[in-house]
């Protein structure tokens, strides 16, 4: 409302995020923590796909945050995978820093992004998570991670989302947000450049069309 008393209506955009990896890389853990604030202290396989949300304020807009938290097991994914691909808007790539297998998976992840037609423009950024059980054993990989990462010109994070705070998440989901309404307002003003292409001259255009030669 505002101070006469009006109701002023708020846009309100969805942003669809898929969150990819391989199994028990913490993409649940991650999605939950970021819509709800809590680390769960259970999760499950996914089967198929979960969808959580979190509405954001951003300039008198509203966002809506919607997480498609994939399985990472093969078997779980068949049915769905064709939907998970329909109209994103980024991706988040998560791999876990103590599973070296998670990290080879994921030149894997990206060749599905693109087989699906996702091109180069989403966004996308890289999450290794687990950051809490990072040893010196590990810490090569995560250089080669970032490396990937650069290769890819995308943003790559350590975190943990058991021991990680949620401002830090929230720094790696909003960053996402604001790079993917950036988007949308360049493709905005795109369009409007198209309508507002002068129109040739009607008469002009008519004449041409009728004038006999002969
Ligand atoms: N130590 C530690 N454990 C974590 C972290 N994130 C997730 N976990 C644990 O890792 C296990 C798997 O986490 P999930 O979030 O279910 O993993 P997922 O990627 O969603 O797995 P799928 O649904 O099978 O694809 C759970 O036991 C989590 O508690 C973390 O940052 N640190």
């Amino acid at each position: 409302m505002d101070s006469c008393g009006f109701w002023i209506p708020t846009v309100c955009r969805t942003c669809k995020i898929i969150v990819l990896g391989d199994a028990g890389v913490g993409k649940t853990s991650l999605t939950h923590l970021y819509c709800t604030g809590q680390f769960p202290e259970k999760t499950d396989s996914t089967i198929g796909v979960d969808f959580r949300e979190r509405l954001l304020h951003v300039r008198g807009d509203k966002i809506k945050v919607q997480l498609w938290d994939t399985a990472g097991q093969e078997r779980f994914r068949k049915s769905m995978v064709q939907h998970y691909y329909r109209n994103v808007h980024a991706v988040v790539f998560v791999y876990d820093v103590t599973n070296a297998a998670s990290f080879c998976s994921l030149p894997l992840w990206m060749e599905e992004c693109q087989q699906h037609s996702l091109g180069p423009d989403v966004p996308r950024v890289l999450v290794a998570n687990k950051a809490d059980l990072v040893t010196f054993r590990v810490a090569s990989t995560i250089e080669q991670a970032r490396h990937l990462a650069e290769v890819h010109s995308m943003p790559f994070y350590l975190y943990s989302a058991k021991g990680g705070s949620r401002e830090q998440l929230d720094t790696i989901f909003n960053k996402l947000v604001q790079q993917i309404s950036r988007q949308r307002g360049k493709e905005a003003e795109a369009v409007k450049s198209i309508k507002l292409t002068p129109k040739a001259n009607p008469e002009e255009e008519k004449k041409g069309k009728w004038t006999c030669n002969c």
